[in-house]
């Protein structure tokens, strides 16, 4: 049984929605609609601060976090800053403080920074970055798990490849383990749910496995039926293809976390 990282929980399949506006007001507007929706329906918010312009500023980033806080009192906020090799948003740089002006030294610094940051329960970095190794010994001295990232924006993995790739991310130091793949058939939706069945049955750390666009998203409604704990769904605009509205994942994913016990 893999050991859950707050604020995730064993047998809860948590929500996540993420906050993708480009400045303050639409991120006002997105915490808003999050509240709206009540209690008990989104788990955890991950904050895009690769979409976020501001975050280029220093100051910004506590800003940002407070205006969050405030909206969503309690509300446990995953933060991730996503490169242009992962599709983030190249156009934006990211801009610590003390940070060299190159990406990598910036990348690290930034998550650094993130993971020392007020309300910050969990930092995600990204597997195929070269300072993913140096991220997430920032992340453990701040004592800020993280969610482990690799995308495949165009292929889905083979079973093997899949299982081998949770079990790195495990062996680096992941709190929990997360793979996204493309799917071009139906069957590479169906070959990443084996495949993450069989290495949730063998992890020492949860795991998140998605495949994208409108094939994928079984995944989505589905996380807990084949090992997946957490599902990331929309409010307002989605941050990646295939994701469902919060209240609907959140009733499908109850269905089925009921169905196990
Ligand atoms: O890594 C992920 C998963 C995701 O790409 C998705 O497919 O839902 C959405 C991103 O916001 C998040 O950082």
């Amino acid at each position: 049984m893999p050991s859950f990282p707050a604020p995730l929980r064993a047998g809860r399949t948590a929500v996540i929605v993420p906050l993708v506006s480009a400045e303050t007001a639409g991120l006002r507007s997105e915490c808003e609609q999050i509240a709206a929706l009540g209690p008990g329906i989104v788990d955890l918010v991950e904050w895009r601060v690769d979409r976020f312009e501001p975050a280029a500023h220093e100051g910004e980033i506590d800003a940002a976090l407070a205006v969050i806080a405030d909206l969503l009192p309690g509300m446990p906020i995953l933060a991730t800053y996503r490169t242009p090799a992962e599709e983030g948003r190249p156009e934006l740089r990211p801009n610590p403080p003390a940070a060299s002006p190159d990406l990598p030294d910036n990348y690290l610094a930034l998550v650094a920074r993130l993971a020392r940051a007020q309300g910050v329960a969990l930092v995600d970095v990204e597997r195929s970055h070269t300072l993913a190794a140096a991220a997430l010994d920032a992340c453990r001295r701040a004592g800020t798990p993280v969610v482990l990232s690799e995308h495949h924006f165009d292929r889905a993995l083979p079973a093997d490849e899949v299982r081998a790739v949770f079990a790195a991310m495990a062996e680096a130091g992941a709190s929990v383990a997360k793979l996204a793949v493309m799917p071009a058939s139906a069957s590479d939706v169906t070959e990443l749910m084996y495949a993450t069945s069989l290495a949730a049955e063998e992890s020492e750390v949860p795991l998140i496995a998605i495949a994208m666009g409108g094939l994928g998203q079984v995944t989505r409604v589905a996380a807990p039926a084949f090992g997946s704990c957490a599902t990331y769904c929309t409010v307002a605009a989605a941050s990646a293809p295939g994701q469902v509205p919060a209240r609907e994942a959140r009733e499908a994913v109850d269905r089925l976390d009921a169905a196990r016990d």
